[in-house]
């Protein structure tokens, strides 16, 4: 079977979905899949990033990542998505990214690929399903193939439950947390080689 190319985005101001999106690509990897680990861009104004020492310190953790290309999104088989909440949506520096989208929108280069998509915020109440949705949505209009975890493991019941994607309160990540961001990087992985042999 063809190995299925993995191509991981996210966005993180604190650390929660670099930590994620780290578990991600460990999973993946170990799933047999090649990965590619991206980070969107950031957009705030620098004054702001550096007025505030966790933003500047976690911008310069995350250094050592490629910022995420139009070649990651044509290369790659299907995607894993990772974003905090901002005010019940995905983060403006992850929107941003996708708005460069439209000329491989147009041409279907989006079209056809698995996907899915995490979250965190700060409360477990406070946007979580509507992030997420708002992603689906715009995959819908991409022609991706939507690959959630539904409640297929028992870990995504441990995790809190999210069948749209894994999502936690933003912190430190549980063994738990771990274990259902695994199963749906693993499931990702899975459907993808199924969609490409
Ligand atoms: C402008 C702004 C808006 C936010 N809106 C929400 C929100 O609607 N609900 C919530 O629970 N947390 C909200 N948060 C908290 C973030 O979701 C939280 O900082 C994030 O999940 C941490 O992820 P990170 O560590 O990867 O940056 C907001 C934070 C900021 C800065």
């Amino acid at each position: 079977m063809a190995q299925p190319k993995i191509t991981i985005v996210f966005y993180s101001t604190y650390g929660t979905n670099h930590a994620m999106a780290q578990e991600v690509q460990k999973a993946a990897t170990a799933a047999g899949a090649e990965v590619r680990l991206r980070r969107v861009p950031e957009t705030a104004p620098k004054e702001v990033v550096e007025g505030q020492d966790a933003w500047k310190e976690q911008l310069e953790k995350m250094s050592d990542i490629p910022e995420v290309s139009h070649d990651d999104m044509t290369w790659a088989d299907g995607y894993f998505f990772l974003t905090p909440t901002r005010y019940g949506n995905a983060t403006s520096q992850m929107r941003a990214f996708i708005d460069t989208l439209g000329p491989l929108w147009m041409e279907g280069k989006l079209a056809d690929k698995t996907v899915t998509a995490a979250t965190s915020a700060n409360t477990v109440h406070g946007g979580h399903e509507t992030t997420l949705w708002s992603l689906h949505v715009t995959f819908m209009h991409w022609g991706c193939i939507l690959v959630a975890p539904g409640y297929t493991d028992q870990s995504i019941f441990d995790a809190g439950g999210n069948p749209y994607g894994f999502s936690k309160a933003a912190g430190e990540l549980s063994d738990t947390d771990k274990a259902a961001l695994a199963h749906q990087a693993t499931r990702l992985v899975q459907k993808t080689e199924k969609l490409i042999a």
